[in-house]
């Protein structure tokens, strides 16, 4: 066969390809040209810029925030446009949508960089009750939970830092706050001596990293392909298969006595794990492996290692402690304080203000991304704003706090650290209504998301968090790795991770 004749076919097919990406494009441009986008919208832009957005989303998610305060604008993706929204009035029009209309289980299920059905499972997005017992009995019983709370940080911390009292000694921040807070969470979860196991551990820590490294791979995946594919990418049975060797035991152990005994039975534990269990059917033979990946979905959020939603306000709290000296010795005082007055209790807390503040205000400066929020559209006349802007059905849409944090008509030099901000005007209110502790979510906090979809398990988050702050000033001298220098974050794609080799010293106080 001659050259000639091979050519011509190749030549028509790639003509065939390119009207077809050219009238894509154009039907795409036609029901979204009016939404504002970041880059060129042009032919090329259309396909390469999801590419460009991998390398450079912050970047460009920046640029639209600046161009398009207040308004929804696009992003691309690959295969698809991202609608970013921005603006408080859009933002309330986003967070008061009900779930049929935009939608976060589908989105986090099919769109996001989450993949549900893949990494975690069908039935997990099947029925979440995993997250209502979050919203209710975990909540509820926070104050039970405390003690548990307050020993795991407390023996935590003196096991990983391990300062025999006068000596300095430098540990790396990130690896010892994920041991933490993955010991503090499985305390609640599971109980001991689980929560202190180095093997579950690890495979509790890991998990939070394959899920979400490893959907992002199957995100990348062509629609037709995720079901052939996504299986494979994906780890879940491997992990559950772990999970099941060290849960296993102890969910047999509680089935066997709730037979013998009844739902009540003594000694019954008053965990996580126990309240699962009292919301399934316990003679299904499904039931453990069905526990063990709504235990390790709730590491997940709870740890969520790669954008690292708990431990940025706590890393960062502590880098900024050691830039600003002056907080330490105010929030040790504040801490000593109330815990000699009320001792190491939930009530304690509730009046450490100043550490509340703290906390919040590191919230507000220092998020773990550009992007939160995910939803996806299921009317299928698309969702309309209050300022007329419609995006059609199927798309992606997601909110960014920025604006809302940084706006100067929400916040007096919104670009300084005060960390004392909120507590002054909790000052100010003079013992009148106060709305703005560390678990408040409002269109001007969004750190925990607000109303409908609002993070869950804040009011455990920050019970940790407080607890891990007042426990390193009352009991540690800290200091930086480098004088007045906080270390730089961590970037993969638009997840922000705190600083991974950043040091820390601690001594035990001596003046204590
Ligand atoms: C400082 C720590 C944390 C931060 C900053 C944080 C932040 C968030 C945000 C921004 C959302 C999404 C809200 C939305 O889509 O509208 C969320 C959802 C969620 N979080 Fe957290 N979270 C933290 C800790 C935790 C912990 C410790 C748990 C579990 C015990 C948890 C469980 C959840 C769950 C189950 C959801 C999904 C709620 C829903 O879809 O209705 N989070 N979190």
């Amino acid at each position: 066969m001659s050259n000639s004749t091979l050519v011509s076919p190749a030549l028509a097919a790639l003509t065939a390809v390119c009207v077809l990406l050219w009238a894509r494009r154009q039907t795409d441009e036609r029901k979204v040209g009016s939404i504002p986008a970041v880059g060129s919208s042009g032919l090329l832009e259309y396909y390469t810029g999801g590419w460009r957005f991998l390398f450079h989303g912050p970047e460009m998610l920046a640029e639209g925030c600046e161009k398009y305060p207040g308004r929804v604008f696009r992003v691309p993706r690959v295969f698809r446009w991202n609608f970013v929204v921005s603006g408080a009035a859009l933002i309330q029009d986003v967070v008061t949508a009900p779930e049929d209309v935009l939608s976060s289980v589908v989105a986090n299920r099919d769109a996001s960089a989450l993949q549900l059905d893949f990494t975690m499972g069908p039935e997990l997005s099947a029925n979440m009750f995993h997250i209502d017992i979050v919203r209710t009995k975990l909540t509820r019983n926070l104050g039970r939970c405390f003690p548990d709370i307050r020993d795991e940080v407390s023996c935590a911390f003196d096991e990983l830092i391990a300062s025999d009292g006068t000596d300095w000694k430098v540990v790396t921040a990130l690896p010892m706050v994920t041991k933490v807070v993955a010991r503090t969470l499985n305390h609640i979860f599971a109980g001991l001596p689980i929560c202190r196991n180095e093997e579950y551990l690890d495979l509790a820590m890991q998990y939070t990293i394959d899920v979400v490294l490893r959907a992002q791979l199957i995100s990348l995946l062509p629609f037709f392909l995720r079901p052939i594919l996504g299986p494979l990418i994906s780890s879940r049975n491997q992990s559950v298969r772990k999970g099941l060797k060290h849960l296993g035991p102890i969910i047999e152990y509680r089935i066997e006595q709730e037979k013998e005994h009844g739902s009540d039975w003594p000694g019954k534990p008053n965990d996580y794990l126990s309240w699962l269990l009292e919301s399934v059917d316990i003679n299904d033979e499904r039931t453990a492996a069905d526990i063990v990946s709504r235990i390790l979905a709730m590491n997940m959020a709870g740890i969520h290692t790669t954008s690292s939603v708990t431990f940025f306000p706590i890393i960062t709290s502590l880098f900024l402690l050691m830039l600003l000296y002056s907080y330490i010795n105010a929030l040790r005082e504040e801490a000593e304080q109330v815990v000699e007055e009320h001792g190491w209790t939930k009530a304690a807390l509730n009046k450490m203000y100043k550490i509340d503040s703290f906390l919040r205000e590191s919230q507000r400066m220092h998020d773990n991304g550009p992007l939160s929020m995910t939803r996806q559209i299921l009317d299928p006349l698309g969702f309309k704003f209050s300022d007329g802007t419609i995006v059609p059905y199927g798309s992606i849409v997601n909110v960014t706090s920025r604006g809302e944090h940084f706006d100067k008509a929400n916040y007096e030099n919104p670009y300084v650290f005060d960390g004392y901000r909120f507590y002054k005007m909790r000052e100010e209110r003079n013992g009148g209504l106060f709305n703005r502790h560390m678990i408040s979510t409002s269109l001007d906090h969004l750190a925990f998301g607000h109303k409908l979809h609002a993070c869950p398990g804040r009011f455990l988050a920050a019970m940790e968090l407080k607890t891990m702050l007042a426990h390193l000033v009352i009991n540690y001298d800290l200091r930086a790795e480098i004088e007045g220098v906080r270390p730089p974050d961590d970037v993969f794609g638009i997840d922000f991770v705190p600083n991974g080799r950043a040091k820390i010293w601690f001594r035990k106080r001596c003046d204590a």
